[in-house]
């Protein structure tokens, strides 16, 4: 699903006339096999992110290839990663990133209109996402109208109403309470069973680890592995 060979990755710091690079991430190899939940660990600064736009083509890396699906993102051209992740890739974020004047139904529309499916699909594909979710109730509400983990709930529905086999997630339930927490790793752990899907996750939480198959864990720009936990 994900392999990531040799990458490498510099940034520049300082102003200009006194800059010096320094390298994020160092010879770093991993890879992900369809149907794994992998988390990622490490401590603010030490280059998880850096690591997940790598890997979604965000960011071009300064050196070493990076594999989604037999694909080399880190070689695409600009005009192809919006397809490549389109067909590939949902993304989940800390902060839900749903759009405020928009209905929790045109929110998971989105990804749909940019593929150029047409209105009945559409229709059809949301209908179905919803189910899956539970919000059945809620596609006519804002935003605003919805509990933090309600909108998190939809912003899943985003990532997966393209059906993508991978999804990649930054601190998913960063901004959640313990109990509505529970119900997202219960829901991301059900659509890895039922669906198959592949989960990459940043996070700090030692509950959201625990869901995952394996840890990787970043410090100092290099990448180890931690223990089977499942
Ligand atoms: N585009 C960029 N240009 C220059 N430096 C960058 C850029 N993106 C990230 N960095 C630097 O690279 C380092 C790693 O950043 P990154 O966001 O990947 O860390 P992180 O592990 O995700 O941190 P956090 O847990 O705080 O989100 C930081 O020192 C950051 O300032």
């Amino acid at each position: 699903m994900i392999k990531v060979k040799k990458l490498n990755q510099l940034f520049t710091l300082g102003k200009r006339g006194n800059k010096t690079e320094f390298s994020v991430l160092k010879d770093v190899n991993f890879s992900v096999d369809k149907g794994e939940i992998v988390t990622i660990q490490g401590k603010s600064g030490s280059g998880k992110s850096t690591l997940l736009n790598l890997i979604s083509g965000f960011m071009k890396p300064s050196s070493g290839e990076v594999w989604v699906q037999g694909i080399k993102v880190s070689e695409l051209n600009e005009g192809d990663f919006a397809d490549f992740r389109l067909a590939n890739i949902g993304f989940i974020f800390q902060n839900f990133q749903l759009i405020p004047s928009m209905t929790a139904y045109q929110n998971i529309e989105l990804p749909l209109i940019l593929k150029g499916i047409g209105e009945k699909d559409r229709a059809e594909k949301i209908e179905k996402t919803l189910t899956k979710i539970g919000l059945e109730d809620f596609a006519d509400h804002y935003p605003s109208e919805l509990s933090g983990g309600q909108q998190q709930r939809v912003s899943v529905a985003r990532a997966l109403v393209l059906e993508p086999p991978l999804i990649l997630a930054d601190e998913p339930t960063g901004s959640l309470d313990s109990e509505t927490e529970a119900d997202l790793l219960t829901l991301i752990q059900g659509l890895n069973k039922d669906l198959g899907i592949t989960f990459l996750i940043i996070t700090h939480d030692a509950s959201v680890a625990k869901i995952g198959h394996r840890t990787i864990y970043i410090h100092d720009g290099v990448l180890t592995e931690g223990e089977v936990v499942s």
